[in-house]
């Protein structure tokens, strides 16, 4: 290494590019480094929102995302793909966040190519590969052979120690996403007052496909019927499994709108509005509570216990009666409410991007030649 250090930072997926934003910002801004961002672009659409929102410039585009692409055919694509702008550059870092094929393939070809790899949310585990899938195993897969660990938490950082992780490779940082979603809050105007009580749906994961989906959005029908001063937004992901069952499900109900995907900004102005939110996706797990806004947890499991253990989120499966029962209770008591309803973030206080910028600069200058 002489000179700037480059840093490629790979994202393929919108909260990829949500949670690498402030990094690659903070890199920037620091300018010690060249920040290289890579765009797999595994998701297309929802990516470029993102990419757009936070005015992210990539410097590559492999634009990997073909119709319904299987994880092995991805995995297979994105391999040489990646690997070709490596060797195209001299790069002296790697880093990605998070559990996607982008963040697997990125780990690995770094690891071949023997450049240091950065893990952007390391640690989370839910201890069952069946759930997520395929992310939990992803992730293992990634610790395995990443060279920094940077851990939202000290719980994600216990599940690296108790892996045989080295101390000195895991680093708390707590969560980017986080910093991210308390600079949109400063920037927003203040929030609306909205009629009645809206109940904010997201629901996408695969292990959900099928019979569980249908459960869902058939409690979600229940709640509407039975508290009549409640309203359903729901933004449905674009993947088409979803959309053709929250459209035969849900569609037709004067109080539940189907919503496309949302930009940042207006997904977190609607969270401020919501009375309860209702999701299994992992990041909103850590944005509700930070906006004082009650968590289902429409999972058999969560990587993110922190909340549950804080009283602010819940784990409640997918099963229809359990959802109808559980939301029905938060809405029907004020007191299961307010419990439920305090603005703690367990997942970071909005500076976790800095951190890892200081420790890249400290680590990358200690393994850089002395100048004579
Ligand atoms: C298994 C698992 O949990 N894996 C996770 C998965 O991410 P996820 O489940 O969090 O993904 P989504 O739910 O798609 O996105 C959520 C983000 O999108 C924003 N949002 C949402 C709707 C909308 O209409 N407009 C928006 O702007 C929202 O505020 C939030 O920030 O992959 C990540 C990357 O590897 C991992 O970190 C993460 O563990």
């Amino acid at each position: 290494m002489s000179g700037r250090p480059t840093i490629a930072c790979v994202i393929g997926t919108r909260p990829e590019a949500i949670k690498m934003a402030p990094v690659i910002a903070a890199l920037r801004a620091a300018g010690w480094a060249r920040c290289m961002v890579v765009a797999t672009a595994q998701h297309r659409g929802l990516l470029d929102q993102m990419l757009d929102r936070f005015a992210i410039t990539v410097d590559h585009d492999l634009d990997l995302m073909t119709e319904g692409q299987a994880p092995a055919d991805l995995v297979a694509r994105m391999m040489p793909s990646l690997d070709a702008v490596l060797a195209g550059e001299a790069v002296d870092a790697v880093l990605a966040q998070g559990d996607t094929t982008t963040v697997l393939v990125a780990a690995l070809v770094a690891f071949h190519r023997r450049i240091p790899f950065g893990h952007v949310e390391a640690g989370l585990r839910t201890g069952d590969l069946s759930r997520p899938f395929p992310e939990e195993g992803y992730r293992q897969m990634v610790a395995r052979i990443a060279h920094w660990h940077f851990a939202p938490t000290a719980g994600a950082a216990d599940n690296l120690r108790a892996e045989g992780i080295r101390e000195d490779r895991i680093h708390v940082t707590g969560n980017t996403g986080i910093d991210t979603l308390l600079d949109t809050v400063r920037r927003l105007a203040p929030p609306a007052m909205p009629d009645g009580r809206l109940l904010l749906l997201t629901a996408h994961r695969r292990e959900s496909f099928g019979p569980p989906m249908r459960d869902i959005f058939g409690a979600v029908r229940d709640l509407v019927e039975r508290h009549a001063d409640v309203t359903v937004l729901y933004p449905v992901h674009p993947n088409p499994e979803v959309g053709a069952c929250a459209r035969e499900l849900l569609a037709g109900h004067a109080r539940i709108t189907l919503l496309p995907p949302q930009d940042y900004f207006d997904f977190v102005a609607l969270m401020r509005e919501a009375t309860l939110v209702l999701t299994d996706s992992g990041g909103i797990q850590e944005e509700a509570p930070a906006l004082g806004k009650p968590v289902l947890v429409l999972r058999e499991q969560t990587e993110r216990p922190e909340a549950v253990a804080a009283g602010v989120a819940r784990i409640i499966g997918t099963r229809r009666e359990a959802i109808v029962e559980a939301a029905g209770r938060l809405l029907d008591d004020p007191r299961e409410y307010r419990a439920m309803a305090r603005g703690v973030s367990p997942y970071g206080d909005g500076h976790a991007a800095g951190r890892i910028e200081r420790i890249l600069r400290q680590s990358l200058r200690a393994l850089q030649p002395s100048p004579d």
